[in-house]
């Protein structure tokens, strides 16, 4: 197998699927290096297959030694993961410890400044103290207005609602010491879900520069771009540009890069881009497209679902690429009404029910 995104032939890799020939024609088998630290962007329009991409790449980290996937699964679309075909697991109601957010998050974990009263004294609570309750306490006893004590005591009760925050939560050892782990993080508010990528980046970064430890993070992250320009961005920003240095890597995927910072697409050294029409997402990739690009990214980009290319900074290289089945179960095909509609017709009870007995009044055709 050709290996992208490194120059010599050692370590594990992603056996991500084909090379594909401008004919349609498929070639050897390609993969993508899993040995070094990376930043990988995953791009490409609704339903063209970025997060069947992401779950092939969390697939084979997950069977990789010394390597730690986490997977932060905003939709529910990667429990897959853990039937038992690669080593990982679900955490359903991931939480972390209010402590892991700095002082300066909290304000602008409500949008708040650090000069307003309310942000000030939640920033104030945040350096005093240590969890949610005790900072509300904190809260409670500071000088200054009722409203300004009031409005900050609602923040920490918003932010309690969330039950993203607990004293036990997840920490970096933990999630840097197993197989690869899927926080589920489906229905959960923005807010929260920021503050728990937040702190997860944070931590694995930490724990990397701090010690050495037995695997080196890889954190994916699919909707990439609800991350980017929220609460989470501090910490995202570091792993992007410093990362690779103490060995955490990032795979960011998202149907929009034109509302992604530009230092997230430039600094990328692994590219998957999958069909992008929006003339305003094509030009901020052609934006950080390196030179070696020959002719336009825009004619090389694939028009169907699975169809990608790959621009590798390490081999300073462009490929077509055809990326492989999934193994594990993927949870985000498209949802499809003639499908629901076989589906419950075999759900209806055979003997002796009518159409109208089964409530629905409408016929179907082909039982
Ligand atoms: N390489 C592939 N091989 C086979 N099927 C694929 C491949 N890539 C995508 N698909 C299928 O195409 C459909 C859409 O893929 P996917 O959910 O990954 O798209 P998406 O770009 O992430 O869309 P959205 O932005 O809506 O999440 C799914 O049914 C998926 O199984």
């Amino acid at each position: 197998m050709h290996v992208l995104g490194r120059t010599d032939d050692a370590g594990p890799a992603v056996r991500l699927g084909h090379y594909r020939a401008a004919d349609g024609s498929e070639g050897a088998t390609v993969g993508l290096d899993l040995d070094r630290p990376h930043a990988t962007l995953i791009v490409g329009k609704r339903g063209y297959g970025k997060s069947h991409t992401l779950g092939v790449l969390a697939e084979d980290a997950a069977r990789a030694p010394g390597v730690a996937p986490v997977v932060v699964d905003t939709m529910g679309e990667f429990g897959g993961l853990a039937a038992d075909v690669v080593p990982a697991h679900v955490v359903d109601t991931p939480t972390v410890a209010a402590a892991t957010l700095p002082p300066p998050a909290w304000p602008a974990l409500f949008d708040l400044s650090a000069t307003d009263p309310v942000g000030a004294l939640l920033w104030e609570a945040a350096a005093d103290a240590e969890t949610l309750p005790a900072m509300t306490a904190t809260v409670a006893s500071a000088s200054g207005s009722d409203d300004v004590r009031r409005a900050a005591k609602n923040h920490l009760a918003l932010a309690d609602s969330w039950d993203v925050f607990d004293p036990d939560g997840l920490d970096a050892a933990t999630l840097l010491d197993g197989e690869a782990t899927v926080l589920d993080c489906a229905g959960m508010d923005d807010r929260a879900a920021g503050a728990l990528v937040r702190a997860v980046a944070r931590g694995l970064y930490d724990a990397c520069v701090d010690g050495r430890p037995p695997r080196l993070p890889w954190l994916l992250l699919d909707e990439a771009h609800a991350f980017f320009d929220g609460v989470a961005w501090p910490a995202l920003e570091t792993v992007v540009t410093r990362g690779r240095t103490p060995g955490v890597s990032l795979v960011a995927a998202t149907q929009r890069p034109s509302a992604l910072p530009s230092v997230a697409v430039s600094q990328a050294d692994l590219l998957i881009a999958h069909r992008l029409t929006a003339a305003d997402d094509v030009a901020a990739l052609a934006a950080a497209a390196p030179t070696y690009l020959s002719g336009t990214l825009r004619e090389r980009l694939p028009t169907a679902p699975g169809g990608a290319v790959v621009v590798d900074d390490a081999t300073e290289s462009v490929h077509g690429v055809q990326v492989r089945r999934r193994e594990t179960p993927h949870g985000g095909a498209d949802p499809r009404a003639s499908v629901r509609a076989d589906q419950s017709c075999s759900d209806v009870p055979q003997s002796g029910h009518s159409s109208s007995t089964t409530g629905t009044g409408v016929e179907q055709t082909g039982q």
